[in-house]
């Protein structure tokens, strides 16, 4: 049996997310008891929190929902590169080129330790000229441990218009801290939320044999 990493953050009541969001929520509608068999509940979660991908209705208004969204992207061969030594933002200098060649997905790691406790407002960023490389040479989708491609201030979403242009698909919010840098399989489907900006994922890398 290959090995498994779970790169997705936990879901709860203290989950990281963006300022201004109403927390994650998880609620209890029924209890087993008497004349109640089951324990049944429901959620809430901004679609931004977590680990997630966004749906190119994040930054189009004629993009594709979650729901719409053609899975091929998210399942994978993938490359996970280390980038902690980035500052602020990854630039062109920060990425191994000859790593990526001829991957599809490709992975960044940021965070020397991520931070599951609290949000982090000053997470790096990813140049959109790094982006539109990528998508030059054949990348369709592009994950991060970071909160989002753009710094939290960004009002012009610069990497995100750039993945844009390049029809790629984005995971944000990976957990990176126990994976190797290397090549692994990628498994990270959105949910099948009609008409949602974004979606959670169980994300997850298998090592391959
Ligand atoms: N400004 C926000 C306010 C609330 C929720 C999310 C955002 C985002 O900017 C999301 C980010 N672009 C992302 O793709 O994760
Ligand atoms: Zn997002
Ligand atoms: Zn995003």
């Amino acid at each position: 049996m290959s090995r498994i990493w779970d790169i997705s953050q936990p879901l709860h009541t203290a989950v990281p997310v963006w300022p201004g969001e109403p927390a994650f929520a998880l609620h209890s509608h029924a209890v087993i008891g008497d004349g109640c068999p089951v324990n049944v509940g429901g959620m809430f979660t901004p679609l931004h929190a977590g680990t997630h991908g966004d749906a190119p209705l994040h930054y189009a208004n004629d993009g594709a929902s979650s729901a719409d969204c053609e899975l091929d992207a998210y399942i994978g061969p993938c490359v996970l590169l280390d980038v902690r030594h980035a500052r602020g933002r990854v630039e062109i200098a920060d990425i191994d080129w000859d790593a990526i060649e001829g991957s599809e997905r490709v992975l960044l790691r940021t965070y020397e330790c991520f931070p599951h406790d609290q949000w982090d407002s000053d997470f790096t960023a990813i140049a959109s000229d790094v982006i539109a490389r990528l998508g030059a040479m054949g990348v369709r989708l592009i994950g991060t441990d970071a909160a989002s491609l753009d710094p939290e201030q960004s009002k012009t979403l610069d990497a995100h218009q750039a993945v844009k242009a390049a029809d790629m698909r984005i995971l944000e919010g990976l957990v990176l801290d126990d994976v190797p840098p290397g090549r692994y399989e990628l498994v990270a489907l959105p949910l099948r939320i009609v008409g949602a900006d974004a979606s959670p994922v169980r994300a997850i890398l298998r090592e391959i044999a």
